[in-house]
């Protein structure tokens, strides 16, 4: 089956056609076709699983496989054309960019996006700019790339800086999204002093620039604050239970400090403040090798390796796909709400059942595009890391009533796009 025939329906089985909220006198929608058209480039959309077959597409007819997945935006399609015989990549710019909305300035925001070059950081630019508003991203390119949002260079609403946030940084702005710091485990610990030194000066330097600018600042808080937890489901009263000593420290203290500092600046200096506690969340994007679990799983399962669950697999998550948790920040920022909110879903799975989903949805790709059916993969058992957390879910009541924001996006309709889009780099040559 082509990818023509990709409907996404929500949790009351509704098609999802947009994604962004009305709220707040701000309308943040923007059709799911155009975001699309964004990172799942052209080649990337194939049928088969002959390469050759795939890179020899014409340009028309690459346009029109695309065409059936972001149908009326391929115009403002990079071409990027793999050649498989040298494994090299030719990359165009952009003919044309999306059409952006055309705000009235006294509604243009000038926005920072600190490590807007993330994961989580290029689809929140993604939407900004598709909103019409100015964007500058600075990022370090630890863990983040350039070609998360090269799509946006050249763009007169859109500046990229390569800046590391521990260093102060001036700028004028009416709003800060600081999601700068490392996310995934391995990453985060493989420097521990530097991701705690990025979430404590990183996010005093840019309190810093919001009591300058006046601007609103958002800082990205996490779900790991509340450590291993005694309280289930999390709501936001739930102080934690965290080692402060412990391997993962670096990040969950680092940002237990980060939302201290916030809520300093608040009281003190009369800052407008916004705290995301951010759970586990997932989408096109993620770096293959983040080391997170969901991108693990879907790339071992179309490799055809072990899938690794670590420990018994009796630990649970609840996983968010990247459009909900982008639809909750906008919406956050936008409204008065100043205490820390939980963004998050509340479908919760063990990790154990969360390797069966992925490995059923790999295979159900797979069929529809006509792989034939190899050996099933292995799921295997790998020792747990240290302190890892033994359950989680987000209880979002203060998010249903504050921000009018509930997740819709099933984790079955998330991991399939995400299949598709890790699929379409495989074949690409590109994991
Ligand atoms: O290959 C893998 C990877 C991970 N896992 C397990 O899957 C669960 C989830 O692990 P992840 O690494 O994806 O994420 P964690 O929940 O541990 O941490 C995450 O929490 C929320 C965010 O702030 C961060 O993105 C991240 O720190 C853990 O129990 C982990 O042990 C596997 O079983 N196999």
């Amino acid at each position: 089956m082509s990818p023509s025939y990709i409907k996404t329906f929500d949790k009351e089985g509704n098609e999802i056609t947009t994604v962004g909220l009305d709220r707040f006198g701000f309308d943040s929608r923007v059709p799911l076709d155009v975001l699309r058209s964004l990172y799942l480039r052209s080649h990337y959309i194939i049928s088969n699983n002959d390469t050759k077959a795939i890179v020899n597409l014409s340009d028309k007819e690459a346009e029109a496989e695309h065409a059936k997945l972001s149908s009326g935006y391929t115009l403002f399609q990079p071409t990027s054309i793999y050649f498989p015989e040298t494994a090299s990549v030719s990359y165009s710019t952009l003919s044309r960019f999306p059409p952006v909305k055309l705000l009235p300035l006294s509604q243009r925001k000038r926005v920072l996006v600190t490590g807007g070059a993330g994961f989580v950081g290029s689809h929140l630019v993604d939407r900004l700019m598709l909103l019409g508003h100015e964007v500058t991203v600075l990022d370090n390119f630890f863990t983040g790339s350039k070609t998360t949002v090269s799509h946006w260079v050249g763009h007169p609403n859109f500046e990229l800086v390569r800046h590391d946030v521990v260093e102060p940084f001036m700028i004028e702005c009416d709003q800060i999204y600081h999601l700068a710091c490392p996310a995934s485990p391995p990453h985060y610990q493989v420097n521990a002093v530097k991701t705690i030194k990025t979430s404590f000066m990183g996010t005093l330097n840019m309190l810093g620039l919001a009591k300058r600018t006046k601007a609103r600042f958002l800082t990205s808080s996490t779900s790991e604050i509340y450590g291993d937890p005694e309280v289930h489901p999390q709501h936001e009263d739930y102080w934690g239970h965290v080692n402060p000593i412990g391997p993962r420290a670096c990040y969950d203290e680092g940002k237990r400090v980060a939302e201290t500092l916030t809520y300093g600046f608040q009281r003190q200096d009369g800052v407008d403040v916004r705290v995301a506690r951010i759970f586990n969340t997932y989408g096109p994007r993620m770096n293959p090798y983040d080391g997170r679990v969901v991108s693990n799983f879907i790339v071992q399962a179309l490799k055809g390796e072990d899938m690794t669950v670590y420990g018994d697999g009796t630990q649970t998550r609840s996983f968010q796909y990247i459009h909900d948790l982008i639809d909750g920040l906008i919406a956050l920022m936008g409204s008065d709400e100043s205490r820390p909110v939980n963004i998050g879903n509340g479908d919760e799975f063990t990790i154990g059942e969360f390797a069966e989903l992925v490995r059923e949805i790999v295979e159900k790709v797979q069929a529809e595009d006509g792989i034939p059916h190899q050996k099933r993969v292995e799921i295997v058992h790998k020792p747990m890391p240290t302190d890892d957390p033994q359950k989680r879910r987000p209880d979002t009541t203060r998010a249903k009533q504050s921000l009018g924001w509930q997740p819709r996006w099933t984790a079955r309709m998330g991991i399939e796009e995400m299949v598709r889009y890790y699929k379409a780099k495989l074949a690409e040559g590109d994991l």
